[in-house]
C-alpha cells in the first residue's frame, strides 16, 4: 500500500524525529541532508553522467528550496556546472547556499542558463506553499520547461497543493518528483498527480513517527485477499449473492455490462431485475445470471444491490431505486440512480451505501458544476460523503474512493481508456459482487477499481498490464468484462 499523509502530519512527524535527533547525536539540518542525498542520487540517475551536466536550481525562500541548494552542492561536487536562481535572495536558505557555494556552486544573475540546462530542479516551493506560482516564479518555469531540460520536482511540483492535488494558477510539470518522507496525497490525486511526472519516495525516517495516513493506493499484493472462491469451503453465499437493478428500453446494454462485471468479479450468483426487453438482453448474453422481469423485491434474496446503470429516471426508475433503498444490505448507486437520488436530495438507510459517480453526476449530487468537482476532486468527494452519509467513489482521472471516515483511496491503476461508454456500468458490477461478498464499502471500491483500470490494461496490451498510453489497441467496455479474470490472475502473480 502506497501511504500519503497530511501537511499537518508531516510536520508534526519530522518534529519529533528532529526531537529525538538532537536528544541522540547529529546536528542542524541533518533531515535536510538525507533528503538532498536522496535527491541528488535520483537527479544523478536521470543524468547518467554528472561531470559536466548543466544543472539549474530553482531556489525558493523556504526550506524545499535549501533541499535544492544541497542537492546542488552534492552534484557540483560530482563535477556538475551547477546554476542557481534565487526567487528571494534575502531569505534563501543560508547554511544551504553556503554549502552550495563551498562546492563550487555559483549564483547565476541571469534566467538564461535555464534555456541550456540538461536538468532543471524546482526548489520553488514544497509543503509550505499555498496557492499557485506566483509571477516571477512562473515566468521561470515556463522558461525551464521551453528550455526543454529535464524538470525534477523538489517533495511535490510547486504551485500543487500537498494535501488534495488541487492546483490554482500555475504549477510546475515535473517530469520526475523526488517526495521525502512519505506520500502527500497532492502527488496521488490529480489534477496534482498528473503534474508530478514519475515520483519517487526517498526514506528519511519519519516513518515510527507518522500516524494513520490521510490517503492510501492499493498495490497488487493488497489486492490478494483470500476471497470466497478460493476458499474449499465457497459456496455462492460466500462468494456473493448480489442483485443488479439496471438498464432501460434505450440501455439494455448497461444491464449487460453491469451483470457481466458483477460475474467476473466473482459473484456466487448475479440476481438481474428488470423490463422486459432488458431482461431477455441479459439472458441472452448471461446465461448463468438468475433473471426477473418483475421488480427488485420480487428477485430473490441478495446480498447487496447495484442499481442504476442504463435504468432512466422515469416513475418505473424510481420505484424500483426505492425499493432497493428501503432494503437492509448494502446498496451501489450508479448513474441514473444517483440523478433520482440527487433530486431526491438523499435517502434514509442504515445499511452501507456507496456512491459512484463521475465529476458531473457528483456535481448534481452536491449542486455544482462538473468543472469546480474537477478541479477539487477530493473536497468535493469528502463533501458528498458527509452530505449522503455513503462512500463515495469518484471516478476519473484518478479515481479517489472517500469512506464517510477513515483515509481515502486514490486509484493507481486508472487509464484514459476506462473513458469509454459502459465502463462504468462494469465497474459497478464488480464493486456490486464484492460488497455482496462483504468486504467494507471503501474495500469494495478500491479493490474494484484497481481491477477495473488493470483490465483495461490488460484489454489494451495483455502483455503490459503497466502500458498506458502507449500500448496500442483501443478498448471497449465489453473488452473490460473479457479481460477481468486475467487483472485477478495478474494481482495473483500468476
Ligand atoms: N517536513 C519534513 O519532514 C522535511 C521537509 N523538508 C523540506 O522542507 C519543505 C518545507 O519547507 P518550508 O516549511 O520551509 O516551506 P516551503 O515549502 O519551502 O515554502 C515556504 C515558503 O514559500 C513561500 N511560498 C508559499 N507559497 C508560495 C507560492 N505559491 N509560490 C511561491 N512561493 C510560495 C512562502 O514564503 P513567503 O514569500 O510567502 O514568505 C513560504 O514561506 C518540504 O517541502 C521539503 O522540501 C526536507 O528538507 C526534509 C524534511
Ligand atoms: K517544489
Amino acid at each position: 500500500m502506497r501511504t500519503a499523509h497530511s501537511v499537518a502530519d508531516v510536520r508534526a512527524a519530522e518534529a519529533a524525529l528532529i526531537a529525538e535527533l538532537r536528544r541522540t547525536g547529529p546536528g542542524e539540518d541533518v533531515l535536510m541532508n538525507r533528503a538532498a542525498t536522496g535527491l541528488a542520487t535520483a537527479c544523478a540517475g536521470l543524468l547518467g553522467r554528472v561531470y559536466a551536466a548543466r544543472v539549474v536550481l530553482l531556489v525558493g525562500s523556504g526550506d524545499n528550496g535549501g533541499d535544492a541548494l544541497y542537492a546542488g552542492a552534492q552534484l557540483a561536487r560530482r563535477g556538475a556546472r551547477v546554476d542557481a536562481l534565487l526567487l528571494n535572495p534575502d531569505r534563501a536558505h543560508a547554511r544551504g547556499l553556503a554549502a552550495f557555494r563551498g562546492a563550487g556552486g555559483r549564483v547565476a544573475g541571469d534566467a538564461e542558463v535555464l534555456d541550456r540546462a540538461d536538468l532543471v530542479l524546482d526548489g520553488i516551493v514544497g509543503i509550505g506553499g499555498s496557492g499557485g506560482l506566483r509571477p516571477d516564479a512562473a515566468e521561470l518555469v515556463l522558461r525551464a520547461e521551453l528550455g526543454g531540460g529535464l524538470i525534477v520536482a523538489v517533495d511535490l511540483p510547486s504551485g500543487v497543493d500537498a494535501d488534495t492535488g488541487e492546483v490554482v494558477g500555475a504549477a510546475v510539470h515535473a517530469d520526475v518528483t523526488v517526495t521525502f518522507g512519505t506520500w502527500k496525497p497532492g502527488l496521488l490525486i490529480d489534477p496534482g498527480a498528473s503534474h508530478a511526472g514519475a515520483a519517487t519516495l526517498v526514506d528519511i525516517g519519519l516513518g515510527d513517527h507518522l500516524p494513520d495516513p490521510a490517503a492510501c493506493a492499493l498495490q497488487d499484493a493488497d489486492v490478494l485477499v483470500p476471497f470466497g472462491w478460493l476458499l474449499p469451503t465457497a459456496d455462492k453465499y460466500r462468494r456473493g449473492v448480489v442483485g443488479v437493478v439496471a438498464g432501460s428500453k434505450t440501455y439494455p446494454g448497461a444491464a449487460v455490462l453491469a451483470v457481466g462485471g458483477a460475474l467476473r468479479a466473482g459473484a456466487g450468483m448475479v440476481r438481474f431485475a428488470g423490463p422486459g426487453r432488458v431482461a431477455d438482453a441479459v439472458r441472452a448474453a448471461w446465461p448463468e445470471a438468475v433473471v426477473t422481469d418483475g421488480l427488485p423485491s420480487e428477485a430473490g434474496r441478495v446480498q447487496a444491490w447495484v442499481v442504476g446503470p442504463g435504468l432512466g429516471t422515469d416513475k418505473k426508475a424510481r420505484r424500483r431505486l426505492a425499493e432497493v433503498l428501503d432494503s437492509d444490505v448494502p446498496v451501489l448507486v450508479d448513474a441514473d440512480g444517483l440523478t433520482l437520488l440527487a433530486e431526491a436530495g438523499g435517502s434514509e438507510r442504515s445499511a452501507p451505501t456507496l456512491l459512484t459517480p463521475h465529476a458531473g453526476e457528483l456535481g448534481r449530487l452536491l449542486q455544482v458544476g462538473p468543472a469546480a468537482v474537477e478541479a477539487a476532486r477530493l473536497t468535493h468527494a469528502r463533501r458528498a460523503a458527509a452530505r449522503y452519509g455513503a462512500t463515495v467513489l469518484l471516478k476519473g482521472s484518478t479515481t479517489v474512493v472517500v469512506p464517510p471516515d477513515g483515509p481515502v483511496r486514490v486509484n493507481p491503476t486508472g487509464t484514459p481508456r476506462l473513458a469509454t461508454a459502459g465502463s462504468g456500468d462494469v465497474l459497478a458490477g464488480l464493486a456490486g459482487t464484492l460488497l455482496a461478498a462483504g468486504r467494507e464499502p471503501v474495500d469494495a471500491a478500491a479493490t474494484a477499481a484497481y481491477l477495473h483500470g488493470l483490465a483495461a490494461r490488460l484489454a489494451a496490451e495483455p502483455d503490459g498490464a503497466e502500458a498506458d498510453l502507449v500500448a496500442p489497441g483501443p478498448v471497449t467496455a465489453t473488452d473490460i468484462v473479457a479481460a477481468l479474470p486475467a487483472a485477478w490472475r495478474h494481482v495473483a502473480g500468476a
